[in-house]
């Protein structure tokens, strides 16, 4: 089994995480790390803050020449420009943790709460899913991502993109279409209106995942199914406030006949089609693993609402801090990161071994034994 636990605050020392349970004998990259970590640094509407971070892994245990050893793996990375005033956060922002926070830990205001609520943390959790993104690479399992919509502006290029229109849903009136490659421009745009009127964006973002085999996860309890993992791990990321796999919700517009992926034999059993989203009775089916994940808006607004100063209970602006006004692109790293762990936990559950050569000797049995099904 893999585990890993974080520590850290926003704009203390640092992050630090530990993951256990990675077999010895894999190749730890540590470009490929940073370069995981440089991604989620990226995109459009992110604040000053990303151009002071230049997060960098440094490996304190578990890799020995560049190569696991089988050790729990600990990792650090440095805040850098931690120059911000750290007042009390007395008058809290709707939709963050900061009146929740205070008042379940019994703190005067927001400042201890929102320093760990922060995604500042998610920085850690790429990192050790990118350990878990070279472990899966092993066995030729990859993880993409795509942002698909950002503040209504939707790209109409998808998974599901050669679906007939006929089978689509009508579309809420608040979206737009972008059918035009250039739909990442208008994303942009979009985002900078919402800075200039002081607000905020939420988005859509689509991931695919290549090459799982039949058989992670199971049927047999609630908390073995493999889309019951991946939703948990995904809600985990601060901001993300739904999934749906395959078709997602037009699974209650769509008839039977037309939603269930016909089975075909061809060598190996095969689909005509992939609306399920590659899970069937929370095991995979050997299809691409596909879902979409919904982010809200920023919560933190230099426009702000209206909320309680904890200090006088009069009615008050909410307080405003330096922030992001759209973190979509890099919540999108975050969530490929999340479904590497669970996917590459669900690899070690089923073909487990201690050391990399065990684990893939273990997985080529199993292949063996899938071809002659
Ligand atoms: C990559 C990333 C960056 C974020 N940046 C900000 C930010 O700058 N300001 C902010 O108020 N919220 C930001 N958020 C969202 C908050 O962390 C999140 O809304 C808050 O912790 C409350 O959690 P919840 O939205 O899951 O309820 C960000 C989220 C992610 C994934
Ligand atoms: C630090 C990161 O994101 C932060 C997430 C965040 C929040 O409230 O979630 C608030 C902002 O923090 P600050 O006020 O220090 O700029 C973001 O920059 C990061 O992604 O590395």
């Amino acid at each position: 089994m893999i585990r890993f636990l974080t520590a850290g605050e926003s704009h203390g020392e640092g992050l630090t995480g530990i993951i256990d349970g990675i077999p010895a004998n894999l190749y730890l990259d540590r470009n490929y790390i940073n370069e995981e970590l440089r991604r989620r640094q990226g995109g459009f509407g992110r604040s000053e803050r990303m151009k002071i971070e230049k997060d960098e892994a440094i490996i304190i245990s578990g890799v020995s020449n560049s190569y696991t050893t089988g050790n729990p793996i600990t990792i650090f990375i440095k805040n850098r420009g931690v120059n911000i005033e750290l007042g009390e956060v007395t008058r809290p922002r709707p939709g963050h943790g900061d009146l929740v926070g205070a008042l379940k830990y019994n703190q005067k205001g927001g400042r201890n709460i929102l320093e760990r609520a922060s995604a500042r943390e998610t920085a850690m959790r790429v990192a050790l899913g990118s350990v878990c993104k070279l472990l899966l690479k092993e066995f030729d399992i990859e993880i993409f991502s795509h942002v698909i919509n950002i503040g209504g502006i939707e790209s109409n290029l998808n998974y599901y993109s050669n679906i007939s229109e006929m089978e689509l849903e009508k579309v809420d009136e608040s979206v737009i279409r972008v059918a035009d490659k250039n739909y990442e421009a208008f994303m942009i745009e979009k985002i900078r209106e919402a800075k200039q009127e002081g607000d905020t964006l939420g988005g859509t973002i689509e991931i695919i995942i290549k090459n799982v085999p039949v058989g992670l996860g199971s049927h047999n309890n609630w908390d073995s199914k493999l889309d019951g993992r991946l939703a948990c791990a995904i809600m985990s990321i601060p901001g993300i406030k739904g999934i749906d796999f395959g078709l997602g919700n037009r699974v209650v517009s769509t008839l039977g006949s037309r939603f269930h992926d016909e089975i075909i034999f061809n060598e190996t059993y095969k689909r005509k089609s992939n609306n399920a989203g590659g899970i069937e009775a929370g095991i995979s089916n050997g299809e691409d693993i596909v879902f979409k994940c919904y982010m809200k808006p920023i919560p933190t607004l230099k426009k702000p609402l209206e909320t309680i100063d904890m200090e006088t209970k009069e009615k008050a602006l909410a307080q405003f801090e330096r922030s992001d006004v759209c973190a979509v692109p890099s919540a999108s790293i975050v969530a490929e990161s999340m479904a590497a762990y669970v996917l590459a936990n669900e690899f070690m559950k089923k073909f487990g071994g201690d050391f990399l050569e065990e684990v893939k000797s273990n997985y080529y049995n199993y292949v063996k034994y899938l071809n002659n099904r």
